[in-house]
């Protein structure tokens, strides 16, 4: 299991360790490439019975291999509307820039690897395609990015979880199992529990044709990214509305959508793009308005240019109009 084999990290790098199968097996394998590089990071959730456990699984065999391990206590209670899972990625990545934070810059980790295996990639492909996601969805989890100026990587993305855990038993190396794994009201643990292996049965090679998927959609991601940049750069910010008209229908809907993302953190749903669409054609005269709600406010006409106003503003302009 060469996790790395394709691209040496930049070190020192720290280990995402839940205590979990796939955390302990990446902080083994790193501990015994890097030693005296590495350090754990763990996030004690206190969501559920287990997180104890969990810290001191993490705690035990940091102790045992001389990583020094850095927890972080948040109280990652979801908030209205928002999933458990959420809420817990949301704090997790929050202790991390915390934590990112805390080192003198001539310690400062380089690296943060996460655990997240080649049936985690499936289980979110399949996840994204129940919603009926676009690219973004369907490109999954990245192997790479950058976050507040640290490396984050996902170096067991190609590694089937089964084959970490043979390689945990073989060696002896015991784990915390998240009791909540098995609960299969959560649509995650229902894919893994019933749909992944009716996938083995008919495509064995499935990781791997997934992935690949992946990271088509990734590339292709990406390209509409760059156009879509480009062609707001034409349509200028906030948007033309006559500029926008001369567009393509899928180029419109691509530049729409990059900036409602970029400028206003807005992502519009599929029906709201193509209600927003109709009403840009239509508007061609000065009286023609534009109304339409989109996440916590309202895209709206102002002249020759199309803006999103945040709802308290909305509602003292124009009425809605959605
Ligand atoms: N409490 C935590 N503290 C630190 N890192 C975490 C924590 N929970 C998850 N992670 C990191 O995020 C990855 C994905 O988390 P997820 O909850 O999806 O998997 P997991 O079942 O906990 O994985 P693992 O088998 O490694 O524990 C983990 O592999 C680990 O690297």
């Amino acid at each position: 299991m060469d996790a790395f084999a394709a691209q040496s990290p930049a070190l020192p790098l720290a280990v995402a360790l839940s205590g979990g199968a796939d955390s302990t097996a990446l902080l083994l394998a790193c501990a015994a490439r890097w030693p005296g590089q590495i350090e754990a990071w763990h996030v004690h959730h206190g969501l559920q019975a287990a997180a104890d456990d969990f810290e001191r699984h993490c705690a035990a065999l940091c102790q045992r291999l001389g990583v020094p391990l850095h927890v972080r206590r948040v109280d990652a209670r979801a908030a209205a509307g928002q999933s458990p899972e959420d809420a817990a990625r949301r704090h997790r990545y929050q202790s991390f820039d915390a934590l990112a934070l805390a080192k003198p810059a001539r310690e400062a980790i380089k690296t943060v690897v996460i655990a997240q295996h080649a049936d985690d990639q499936v289980e979110t492909m399949l996840l994204a395609l129940s919603r009926g996601a676009g690219l973004p969805g369907l490109a999954a989890m990245p192997a790479r990015w950058r976050r507040g100026g640290v490396d984050y990587a996902r170096p067991l993305l190609d590694v089937p979880g089964a084959v970490i855990r043979a390689w945990l038993r073989a060696r002896g190396e015991s784990w915390v199992e998240d009791p909540t794994n098995a609960d299969e009201r959560l649509t995650r643990n229902r894919i893994r529990a019933r749909l992944l292996p009716a996938l083995d049965a008919v495509f064995p090679a499935f990781r791997a044709t997934f992935a690949r998927s992946a990271r088509h959609a990734a590339e292709a991601q990406a390209i509409l990214n760059e156009v879509a940049a480009q062609d707001l750069a034409v349509c200028g910010q906030p948007p033309r509305l006559k500029a926008l008209q001369a567009l393509p229908a899928p180029r419109r809907a691509n530049v729409l959508r990059h900036w409602l993302g970029r400028a206003h953190a807005q992502t519009p749903s599929s029906a709201q793009l193509a209600e927003l669409q109709s009403q840009i054609v239509a508007a061609t005269t000065r009286g023609h308005r534009i109304g339409l709600k989109v996440g916590n406010g309202q895209v709206q006409r102002q002249g020759d240019v199309v803006v999103w106003v945040p709802a308290a503003r909305a509602a003292e302009a124009v009425p809605s109009a959605s």
